[in-house]
């Protein structure tokens, strides 16, 4: 029995029936289709000489529904009956141009629904006709309910305390609203093409409202965040690559109400840059096939979840930033930005410029700290919960764990650059450069506060240390850097990881190019050999290039002074939606 198939695997919760309703196909008369409604999703039970087929279109697949009525019909035949006519045409009941004539209420359901086998989801539409009533205001009244238990379940409510033969359910408000920040120069520059195109039309099956910003110039979705009202949007999206949301992230952090944005706020990417290394984390992540790669992240908009994801805090000689992506000295890095003048090629830039990196191999001489994964954090952790819960200061380490006053002034450092721009705390986690604070221009970083040594400082000596020359040391704390760079395979949003890839100056010519073609599919893991390749999870580290020697340091994939460098992880400090 299809039923019997149908039920299994579903708990009674689950399976509990809260609408059912039968109709029939227009065109096969002895067709009828059962249609249930349950907390699993919309049940077709197609039935058809005592043959009985079931099929359900799971609530995480179907990302909307509307109620419509048929359309006044022109130039037609008075005596064409609806069930003859080839393509039906539906409106708005408000829209003042539906047909009288027919008296059925028009449930669309929009759904994508997952083809494993393919790897993708296809967008499908169910087409319920409710004409029971004689009158069009009764079979509206059962379509809408179906609509309102419907978006209940889309949104993760609980429909079970609801009286569902209640015919005045009023519809909830969506109180959801989007900030869109459009890059139109990302990658190949088709990003407003891609919005119009693919994305708007989700949110419109979905009814989200969505707020458009397409940015101007380099650092207006800084600007943007940094100072607009933002408790007006529950979600921020970005329509660009990592260096987009690299801006965003920052912007929040320049905020005095930080933490308030980020509790309140869950933040999105759409893939449409060259660097999209974040996108591809995130379905990587929650399994959902990158294909096309817009889509995990559009229906993610669409839907009322989030996951908690770590943040990196960095510091430099002269500036503060947060990072959600990666750090890069050498190679990864170097072909990342040399590679920019083939911009308009798209990713396959990044292969093209590979081979001419490994032909010209070059390594970099420093030192680079790290705080392995399993140390004993006692420290580390006891000063975290003092600075994100003002309940914990009675601790009798408050005192001593104050980052305030326990961190050296930056300047102490490279007196030429730092005396400059020197740092200071205010609150515990907001840095200034006094030099640009005099003329009040320069915006002030807040955040968390550091929990480590500032970077003038010496560590402790639960730090390790690997000195010499590197060919590359990229740190990774999400799964992709790149969408072909399985970069950290292990990696998890929120596993409060960095993963340090070194390779040493040793790595054979060989070596180094069976790593690079390993990155995308993960099988780079299989060449860590001990003091040549390394991988390494850690929850901070420190690296110290020699200032000899000329290179490039990039954060998300965007480049920042070259000099020491230090970072460290916050697990689960912000939101970012799912799919
Ligand atoms: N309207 C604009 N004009 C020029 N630059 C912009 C504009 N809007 C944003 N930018 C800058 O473009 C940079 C790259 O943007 P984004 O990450 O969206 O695209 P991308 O193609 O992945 O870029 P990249 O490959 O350089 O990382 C951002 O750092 C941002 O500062």
């Amino acid at each position: 029995m299809a039923d019997a198939i149908d039920q299994s695997g579903l708990d009674d919760n689950q399976s509990k029936t809260l609408l059912e309703e039968t109709f029939y196909v227009l065109k096969k008369k002895n067709s009828v289709f059962r249609v249930k409604l349950t907390n699993a999703g919309l049940h077709l039970i197609k039935e058809n000489d005592n043959q009985v087929k079931t099929q359900i279109i799971p609530v995480k697949d179907i990302i909307g529904c509307r109620c419509l009525r048929s359309k006044k019909q022109r130039n037609s035949c008075a005596c064409q009956s609806l069930s003859h006519s080839t393509s039906l045409k539906v409106v708005d009941e408000k829209s003042g141009d539906h047909d009288d004539a027919d008296i059925s209420a028009y449930l669309y359901i929009y759904a994508y629904i997952l083809r494993p086998n393919q790897n993708k989801r296809e967008r499908t539409t169910i087409t319920l006709r409710f004409r029971s009533f004689d009158k069009y205001d009764e079979n509206c009244k059962e379509a809408q309910r179906w609509r309102m238990i419907l978006k209940k379940l889309i949104k993760g409510e609980d429909v079970s305390m609801i009286n569902i033969s209640d015919y005045n359910i009023i519809p909830a408000k969506e109180n959801r609203r989007l900030l869109v920040l459009l890059n139109p120069k990302s990658g190949s520059g088709k990003g407003r093409i891609l919005f119009q195109k693919k994305i708007v039309p989700v949110l419109q099956e979905a009814e989200i409202p969505f707020d458009l910003h397409i940015t101007q110039y380099a650092n207006f979705a800084r600007e943007f965040v940094r100072n607009c009202h933002l408790y007006q949007w529950t979600s921020l999206i970005v329509v660009g690559g990592d260096g987009l949301l690299f801006e965003v992230i920052n912007g929040i952090f320049e905020r005095l109400d930080w933490a308030e944005v980020i509790k309140h706020i869950s933040f999105g990417i759409i893939p449409g840059g060259t660097g999209n290394g974040l996108a591809r984390s995130i379905a990587h992540f929650t399994g959902e096939p990158y294909n096309p790669p817009s889509l995990p992240s559009t229906l993610a908009a669409t839907r009322n979840f989030s996951e908690l994801m770590d943040i990196v805090r960095i510091e430099t000689r002269s500036q503060i930033l947060f990072s959600f992506l990666s750090i890069g000295w050498g190679i990864l890095s170097d072909i990342d930005i040399e590679s920019e003048i083939l911009r308009a090629l798209g990713e396959p830039r990044y292969v093209l410029w590979s081979v001419a990196r490994v032909i010209s191999l070059k390594s970099y001489s420093g030192k680079v700290y790290y705080l392995p994964a399993n140390a004993t954090f006692t420290t580390f952790e006891t000063k975290r919960d003092i600075f994100r819960s003002k309940s914990k200061v009675d601790l009798p380490t408050e005192v001593h764990l104050e980052t305030t006053d326990a961190r050296q002034r930056l300047d102490s450092w490279y007196s030429a650059a730092s005396r400059r721009s020197t740092y200071f705390s205010t609150t515990g986690s907001s840095y200034q450069s006094t030099t640009e604070s005099d003329d009040g221009e320069k915006p002030r970083m807040y955040g968390p506060a550091s929990q480590i040594p500032c970077i003038t400082a010496s560590l402790p000596s639960n730090w390790k240390c690997l000195n010499g020359r590197f060919i590359m040391v990229h740190a990774s704390y999400q799964s992709h850097i790149g969408t072909d760079l399985f970069v950290a395979p292990q990696s998890k949003l929120n596993d409060g990881l960095i993963w340090l890839l070194v390779i040493h100056a040793n790595a054979s010519r060989a070596q180094v190019i069976q790593f690079l073609l390993g990155l995308s599919s993960g099988s780079h893991t299989n060449t860590v050999c001990d003091g040549v390749i390394k991988m390494l999870p850690v929850r901070a580290f420190r690296i110290e290039p020699d200032l000899n020697e000329q290179g490039c340091l990039t954060v998300d994939g965007e480049i920042v002074e070259y000099g020491p460098i230090q970072a460290e992880i916050f697990p689960s400090l912000i939101k970012v939606m799912v799919p």
